[in-house]
């Protein structure tokens, strides 16, 4: 096994215990078409001697004392709970003195008591998705919002840390305010906002109906949210936010904006500079470069016949990581922005820029507007931060200057 660790930073790769199986199939959904991946394969459940193999080979790779599991899917409340104590046993098991954490990301409809007993006693952050009031969420979530509040609520009750993951699509970008308004109401202090950009691609021309970034052609899904609507819909959350919630309600997309006029490293990929530091693995051991881009081009190995650390520091995986940066097209070098966007995510750099170079994010003109919209609140909190007062102080400074 190598025993080079050239990266600085840790990595980390998602897990899909259950594969892409789901019990819900939304109407946006990345994820669950990943089975036709493996079409011979009728079950998709990691196994035991699988999830060892794993265990061990993810500590071992880690370079800091604290290692992330990540539970994701698919649906990863359809294994049982059984599957998640031999995880933790396992991962006591290896660790060598290094501590562990635990999140899952789930859908919320299958939380039970039983479920949060175990969250809690573990620790585990829990991440629900949860598309806003109901009839945004209903409408791209099988109908499924009073299951998810149940679960929240569950949540809630054990004392179950948690944060919601929200999708922002073509029905709910218009509504920005009611849609924020939602998750403050039900007392969540942490949400993570992502859009749909999704592209049919054209007959035949893929093994599966949805395109991976950086290709051209196709057409966008109808859930897809515009750039124009990610715009509109980002400041007019940032609008609320900055009047009355900063530093109690924590929007990831905001912090990471912060964090990159600040100098610091952003948190979230999608405002970094490079990419190739999370991974996706599925239900057989099969590795891909991100979870974004589980496709056969972009499918690394298996950790059967190479090792997670091999893989995560191949060429190929470097290559991945500084494409985000070496294939910026030349508007975006030139953009005043660069610093706080670094092109966003490349599963969305797929129009052509002014000059008439391919491997524009769709969502330039949205993030070009946020950008422009947030610089002098974002200006101020920086130079909060450098004198070391807390950013919440915007808040006064905001309401003199725009009331
Ligand atoms: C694929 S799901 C897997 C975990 C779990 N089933 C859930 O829904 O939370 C992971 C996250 O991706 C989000 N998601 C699904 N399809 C998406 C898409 N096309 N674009 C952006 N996010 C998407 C889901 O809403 C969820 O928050
Ligand atoms: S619950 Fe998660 S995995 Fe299942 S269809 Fe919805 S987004 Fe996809
Ligand atoms: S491709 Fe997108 S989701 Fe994947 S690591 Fe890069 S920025 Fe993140
Ligand atoms: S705002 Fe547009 S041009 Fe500027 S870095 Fe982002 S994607 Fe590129």
């Amino acid at each position: 096994m190598s025993t080079c660790r050239p990266f600085a930073r840790p990595f980390y790769v998602m897990l899909k215990p259950a594969g892409s199986d789901c019990n819900l199939s939304c109407r946006y959904c990345y994820y669950l078409e990943k089975r036709r991946l493996y079409d011979e394969t009728a079950v998709f459940c990691m196994s035991d001697e699988l999830l060892e193999l794993f265990t061990r080979q993810y500590i071992e790779a880690q370079t800091a004392g604290e290692v992330l599991f990540t539970w994701h899917g698919g649906e990863p409340l359809l294994r049982p709970l059984s599957f998640y104590r031999r995880a933790l046993a396992l991962q006591q098991r290896y660790a060598a003195g290094r501590h562990i954490d635990n999140c899952l990301q789930t859908n919320g409809t299958l939380i039970t008591d039983e479920w949060c007993r175990f969250f809690r006693d573990n620790g585990f952050l829990i991440g629900v998705s949860i598309d806003g009031p109901q009839r945004f969420h209903d409408a791209m979530r099988c109908g499924s919002f009073h299951d998810v509040m149940r679960g929240i609520e569950l949540l809630d009750r054990y004392g179950v840390e948690w944060n919601a993951m929200a999708v922002v699509n073509s029905i709910n970008a218009d509504y920005p305010i009611e849609f924020y308004r939602f998750f403050r109401d039900i007392g969540c202090r942490y949400i993570q906002f992502t859009p749909v950009v999704e592209r049919i691609a054209d007959a035949g021309s893929y093994a599966l109906r949805l395109m991976p970034g950086m290709t051209e052609g196709g057409r966008l899904t109808k859930t897809s949210v515009s750039s124009e609507q990610w715009g509109l819909f980002l400041c007019g959350i940032f609008d609320e936010w900055v009047r009355n919630d900063v530093g109690e309600t924590f929007v990831q997309i905001f912090d990471a904006t912060l964090a990159n006029w600040a100098g610091v490293p952003p948190g979230i990929c999608s405002l970094a500079p490079v990419c190739g530091h999370s991974a996706a693995m599925e239900f057989n051991g099969d590795l891909y470069s991100c979870d974004h881009f589980v496709f056969p081009g972009y499918r690394l190995g298996n950790i059967r016949t190479s090792t997670i650390t091999e893989m995560m520091y191949s060429e190929r995986q470097t290559a991945f990581g500084n494409a985000k940066r070496s294939m910026l097209p030349q508007q975006c070098r030139e953009c005043r922005w660069l610093f706080a966007c670094h092109g966003e995510c490349p599963k969305n750099r797929f129009i052509h820029d002014r000059y008439g170079n391919p491997g524009l994010n769709c969502l330039c003109a949205g993030y070009r507007r946020y950008f422009a919209h947030v610089a002098p609140a974002m200006d101020y909190m920086k130079t909060l931060l450098d004198a070391g007062m807390a950013p919440s102080n915007v808040m006064e400074w905001i309401r003199t200057v725009r009331d």
